[in-house]
């Protein structure tokens, strides 16, 4: 069905146990979700409800312990180390809080890093030219300010021209002024690669930008909002 084509992720009835000796940390405790292909969805709600477990999961960093995520019509649930590391390889962008830029690279270098071990790579100074550093790219890290040096690993995760690009506080480090210039790369980005964008934040105001914001509460989905209408990033202030 056209409908089910569209449709990137789905988890059904997912869990995650943490088990630290006789200690268990049920991290997520059935969580259901779906993603559209292209669909920016901001992820909200408090310290310690499962959103980067969650995250980490489908991005296939961690394994569930049980229920199922789907990814296109690949089941993560039933993948292996070797195969969730070729799936993360080839489908998935992650940008985390802080860059894990290799400092002795420039901006340049860092990208190529990935388009060089990548299936079907952009070319590495449009990557470049999509979060606005063309000027920057012979740049090293300490040369960049943070905002900066975010949307370099902006155009690291997709570069490699990935279906999905995940987010776990991608602006948390940075001030608001620079964040809004990181989640106009997220925004370009998503609207010209096409690539389906999940960003984890802590601030409220970010779901604004959004096609969907969804509310972790307690290792579930509490709440979902659809926003009719989105702001561009450049009116979102907090
Ligand atoms: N590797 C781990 N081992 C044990 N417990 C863990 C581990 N990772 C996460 N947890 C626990 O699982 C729960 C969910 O954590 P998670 O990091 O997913 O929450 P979060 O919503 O992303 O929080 P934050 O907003 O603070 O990043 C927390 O109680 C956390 O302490």
């Amino acid at each position: 069905m056209a409908g089910e084509a569209q449709t990137v992720f789905r988890a059904k009835g997912l869990t995650k146990v943490y088990r630290t000796g006789a200690q268990e940390v049920h991290a997520l405790r059935g969580i259901d979700f779906e993603a559209r292909r292209g669909e920016f969805v901001v992820i909200l709600g408090p310290s310690g409800s499962g959103k980067s477990t969650f995250l980490n999961v489908i991005g296939g960093l961690d394994q569930a312990s049980g229920g199922e995520v789907w990814f296109e019509d690949h089941q993560l649930t039933a993948m292996n180390e070797r195969q969730l590391t070729q799936y993360r390889r080839d489908h998935v962008g992650f940008v985390f809080q802080f860059y894990n830029l290799v400092p002795s690279l420039t901006a340049r270098e860092n990208v190529k890093l990935v388009t060089e071990i990548a299936r079907r790579p952009m070319a590495v100074d449009d990557a470049l030219a999509l979060v606005g550093l063309s000027e920057r790219r012979d740049h090293f890290p300490a040369q960049l300010s943070g905002g900066e040096q975010q949307r370099v690993a902006i155009a690291r995760a997709i570069a490699k021209n990935p279906q999905v690009l995940l987010c776990d506080e991608p602006t948390g480090a940075l001030d608001s002024a620079t964040g809004v210039m990181v989640l106009e790369a997220l925004t370009e980005v998503n609207r010209a690669v096409g690539a389906t964008t999940l960003v984890i934040t802590h601030n409220m105001a970010i779901g604004d930008i959004a096609d969907r914001v969804v509310y972790f509460a307690d290792g579930q989905i509490s709440r979902e909002v659809i926003n009719t209408t989105k702001k561009a990033p450049s009116e979102v202030t907090w």
